[in-house]
């Protein structure tokens, strides 16, 4: 293995073409790449709910009415809208695949933020977040804009500090490593930037994008022609598109050499920011297909944030939610989609849902719950649940302080009341039907 460099955001901004901060690291890994289980086959983005998730339907009315919805690609809305943030510590939902590659414990980060009358306030963007990814596995965030996903990643990637936590890679824990300590590890983590255009330099081909990833995990100069033309048909792309700048191509064939970008050094993780986002909605389920298959070519394991709830149901393992900060929702992803026991990710699948299923049918969909008005700073500040003022199902206990529990086999929540509320739910969904 050899050394690595390359171009990144400038963390904390959704940067334009020229914002651009090399890294360069010219120390060899000397790291062998470890090769983990061999990675569940998933489905595909084809607009229809995962086999697993419809072999599992029929636990209850209100899961029936929305296993047996078509949920279509075009239906489904992205979720936009601003959160804020707060504090308080959970227990580590851990995956049930043996030794993690990635184990993140109580991580924390702040950030000093300008309010309305230009007073400087500490921002909690993260607040006691634990989670750990599988080798070759997928472990989703999710939640709405400002919620935290993209600081987590930020801190997985060093390109800003974590306040306080522990990450540990491979055994090693990495999240307080001095720049020179850190760099045997950059080249087995990688980042898939959201928007493709700002993700390369402009001025550089695609030839010598990719070459400055290829040599630097130690492909001789005499070797890089044959690899960067590998490398592009790996994700599909003719290698006559070397010669060309990064203006030159399409949002989807860039976003392609992106993917072949950050899979050059081989990396053993990948964070993936928004994949899709900035693509036009016809390539997105390309790209999502083309990351799917090299994962399970390539052994590779992601972190995927994204808004996009399709996006999820075609790629993740497991899924974090996440609201204000904390997560408040860990499990697999069928389970996620078939049974959704927090408020907040009962009325996320909710919001998706009820736009896709039919008229007549979103009776049901009502039974996963709308929330009330809107977030705000003060539902962030809150000592008791930061969702109750907005919840459907609050009641007084809510004011004391949620922690994240398990409330099933590998499913964590935090609500003391999640599964009364699915018990509620159920019984009305029946009396209904
Ligand atoms: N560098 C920074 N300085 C101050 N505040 C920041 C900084 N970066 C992010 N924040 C704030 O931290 C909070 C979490 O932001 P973050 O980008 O992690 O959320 P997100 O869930 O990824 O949102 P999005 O999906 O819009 O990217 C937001 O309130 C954001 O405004």
């Amino acid at each position: 293995m050899g050394p690595r460099s390359g171009f990144s955001r400038i963390p904390g901004t959704r940067t334009p073409a020229s914002s651009f901060v090399a890294s360069t690291d010219n120390r060899g890994s000397g790291c062998t790449r470890s090769r983990g289980r061999s990675p569940p086959s998933r489905p595909l983005i084809r607009g229809v709910p995962s086999p697993t998730a419809a072999r599992r339907s029929g636990r209850s009315a209100t899961h029936r009415s929305l296993s047996s919805a078509r949920w279509t690609a075009e239906r489904w809305p992205v979720i936009e809208s601003e959160t804020q943030i707060a504090a308080s510590t959970s227990p580590s939902p851990r995956d049930d695949h043996g030794s993690p590659l990635l184990q993140v414990d109580g991580l924390v980060k702040d950030y000093v933020r300008t309010d309305a009358s230009l007073r400087r306030r500490p921002l909690r963007a993260v607040d006691g977040v634990s989670f750990t990814v599988g080798r070759s596995e997928t472990f989703a965030l999710v939640g709405e804009s400002g919620s935290g996903k993209s600081t987590v990643g930020r801190v997985l990637l060093r390109l800003t500090e974590q306040t306080a936590g522990s990450i540990v890679f491979d055994g090693e824990e990495i999240g307080r490593l001095s720049e020179r300590q850190a760099r045997r590890f950059r080249h087995r983590i990688q980042m898939l930037f959201q928007d493709p255009m700002a993700a390369f330099d402009p001025r550089m081909t695609i030839r010598e994008s990719l070459a400055e990833f290829l040599r630097l995990r130690g492909v001789p100069r005499s070797a890089v022609n044959s690899e960067v033309a590998r490398a592009l048909a790996s994700v599909g792309l003719d290698s006559d598109l070397a010669r060309r700048r990064p203006g030159a191509l399409s949002g989807g064939q860039l976003q392609r050499v992106g993917v072949a970008r950050a899979l050059a050094p081989e990396p053993e993780l990948v964070f993936l920011d928004e994949p899709t986002s900035a693509l036009d909605v016809s390539i997105r389920g390309q790209i999502v297909n083309l990351l799917s298959e090299l994962q399970e070519t390539q052994s590779v394991g992601y972190v995927l944030v994204t808004h996009d709830l399709r996006v999820v149901e075609a790629m993740a393992d497991r899924v974090g939610v996440m609201y204000l900060g904390q997560l408040v929702e860990v499990c697999a992803k069928e389970e996620l989609f078939e049974r959704p026991l927090h408020p907040y990710t009962r009325a996320l699948i909710g919001v998706t849902r009820r736009s896709a299923i039919a008229e007549g049918a979103a009776d049901h969909a009502v039974g996963l719950g709308r929330l009330h008005g809107e977030l705000s700073l003060e539902h962030a500040e809150r000592e008791g649940c930061r969702l109750a003022p907005r919840c459907p199902f609050a009641e007084a206990r809510c004011e004391e302080p949620q922690e994240l529990v398990q409330v099933a086999p590998a499913h964590w929540a935090r609500c003391w009341k999640a599964l009364d509320v699915e018990q509620q739910v159920d019984a009305d969904a029946t009396k209904g039907s």
